[in-house]
């Protein structure tokens, strides 16, 4: 998995790299500027229209000299807006690549700049070089930027943005973010999604294994990641080795809930799922997933099962039910929705839920559970503390989920859309978590494997239906991320 490091940490990542692999730090700008014309070519924005370059005298504007002198090689119109002082003192690798722009090039100062035309903005003022809100003097130039109503890339950072904390002043409001090497915290905070635009993460060939000596907390999960983390089934298995999983979920006029986390677990590939539903409303799941089975004796043997998943709509009037359940199960299980509310106006029922169990609310009911947030980085932190006090794995519901983990790390999920934004989806979910427990996967895989494959399945389902996507379309696309992903 990759981690995400501190603004401050990527200095010492440089030097690291740079020792390893022989090679000098202007060396590792290029390579960072040829990934990123990669990714710009993979773009085909349209050659009629002219790029401009704005570049700052550190590093990130080494990067912005070096696109300019490539992209004009490519045959671009390109250019360079100054976003320094003549005759101001560069970083030794941006005034090598300052000297390196071609005379085909021309270079401005930024005041220059004719925001009516059209056009494409490169966004090299800035980097991870920033460490505390912008100075008087660059606001100006920020406005300039943005008020350019094309279409804006960042490099590494928009201009303005702290890498890791949150901001307040102004920024560049990119379309796209294009980061090296891994994506720095703060673009994955929701409250600079408008100002990240789409992230992109460009490669620039440090290994995985030279990240290992630096301390943090939080990591990038990508595809890469998944396929380790699935139980190998084989010719021999049967249904037993697919656990038997129970869904306690659904109540008049909200079965719906019922259906969708029933089918997600079989989907999944549970062998066996068992719906707890109100014995008045059994027909509607019984026609609707056949292969369900229903009971209604709430003094069942909860531990019979592989697995089990609570909350899904059973409603607030369930505590007693919700209590029996914690007091008896041995095993992890999964928590959403209404037993997440429950919990959270009745917090003694906390310390009684099973030691690495899965918690999954919404913001709301996650507010409800551990108080509310200034910021996404407080919230990272206050479900840090609330995880390792009580050892339970709770999810972050929203674009770049958060797994945070009974041991303090926390997982920012790749997969995923927007169009999945819509009644149902997390119902969807709880059916697959459950149901990968069920299977035997330990908690932390469970809930990797869940989540990667939810997020995977609704892109699936968001590509074919966009908007139109309904939480079934998420369900009906699991078995597809298993053939994309190669699970068997
Ligand atoms: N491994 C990687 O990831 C690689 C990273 N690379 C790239 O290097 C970038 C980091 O470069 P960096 O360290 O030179 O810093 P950078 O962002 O250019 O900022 C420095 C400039 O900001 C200015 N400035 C400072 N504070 C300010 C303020 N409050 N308000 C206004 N201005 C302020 C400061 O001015 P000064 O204080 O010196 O007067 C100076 O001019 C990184 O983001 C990536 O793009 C790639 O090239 C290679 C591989
Ligand atoms: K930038």
């Amino acid at each position: 998995m990759l981690k995400i490091l501190s603004g401050d940490q990527v200095k010492e990542l440089d030097r690291i790299h740079i020792q390893n692999a022989g090679i000098s730090s202007h060396e590792l700008m290029e390579r960072a500027a040829l990934s990123f014309i990669s990714w710009w070519k993979s773009m085909e924005f349209p050659k009629n229209l002219p790029v401009f370059v704005f570049c700052g005298a550190g590093n990130n504007g080494g990067d912005g000299f070096a696109i300019a002198r490539l992209l004009f090689k490519e045959g671009w119109e390109v250019q360079v807006f100054r976003c320094f002082e003549e005759g101001s003192v560069l970083s030794a690798d941006a005034q090598k690549n300052l000297d390196w722009v071609p005379e085909g090039v021309l270079i401005y100062d930024w005041k220059e700049f004719n925001s009516s035309r059209e056009g494409l903005l490169i966004d090299s003022f800035l980097g991870v070089g920033l460490k505390s809100p912008i100075r008087n003097s660059a606001v100006p130039i920020i406005e300039c930027m943005n008020s350019f109503p094309g279409t804006k890339i960042s490099i590494d950072l928009p201009s303005g943005l702290l890498a890791d904390s949150p901001t307040f002043g102004p920024r560049v409001k990119a379309d796209f973010t294009v980061t090296f090497a891994f994506p720095k915290l703060a673009l994955l905070f929701p409250e600079n999604s408008s100002f990240s635009g789409k992230m992109v993460l460009a490669d620039i060939g440090i290994s995985e294994s030279e990240y290992a000596s630096f301390p943090t907390s939080y990591f990038f999960l990508q595809e890469k990641d998944i396929l380790s983390r699935h139980r190998v089934f084989g010719q021999f298995a049967h249904k037993g080795d697919f656990g038997k999983v129970a869904l306690v979920a659904g109540s008049k006029g909200k079965m719906g809930a019922a259906i969708l986390c029933s089918k997600a677990a079989l989907r999944t590939g549970s062998g066996l799922v068992t719906a707890f539903v109100p014995e008045d409303e059994r027909g509607i799941i019984q026609s609707a997933v056949p292969e369900v089975m229903c009971e209604f004796d709430e003094n069942t043997d909860w531990n019979k099962f592989d697995a089990l998943g609570v909350g899904p709509a059973i409603g607030l009037d369930k505590k007693d039910l919700l209590q029996d359940i914690l007091k008896a199960c041995s095993k992890p299980i999964v928590l959403d929705a209404d037993a997440i509310t429950l919990i959270a106006s009745n917090q003694d029922l906390i310390s009684l839920i099973p030691k690495n169990s899965i918690l999954t609310p919404h913001l709301g009911e996650l507010e409800r559970l551990i108080g509310k947030s200034t910021d996404h980085l407080d919230r990272l932190m206050k479900v840090k503390e609330f995880c390792m006090k009580w050892q339970l794995n709770l999810l972050i519901k929203g674009a770049y989920s958060v797994l945070s983990l009974v041991d303090g790390r926390q997982l920012f999920n790749s997969s995923g859309t927007q169009y999945m934004a819509t009644a149902g989806a997390g119902d969807v979910l709880t059916g697959m978590l459950t149901s990968f427990l069920g299977q035997g996967y330990a908690p932390e895989n469970a809930l990797i494997c869940g989540v990667y494959h939810h997020g995977k399945a609704g892109e699936l389902a968001g590509q074919q239906n966009r908007r139109s996507t309904i939480a079934s379309d998420i369900s009906e696309n699991i078995g597809k991320t298993y053939t994309l992903l190669n699970v068997l």
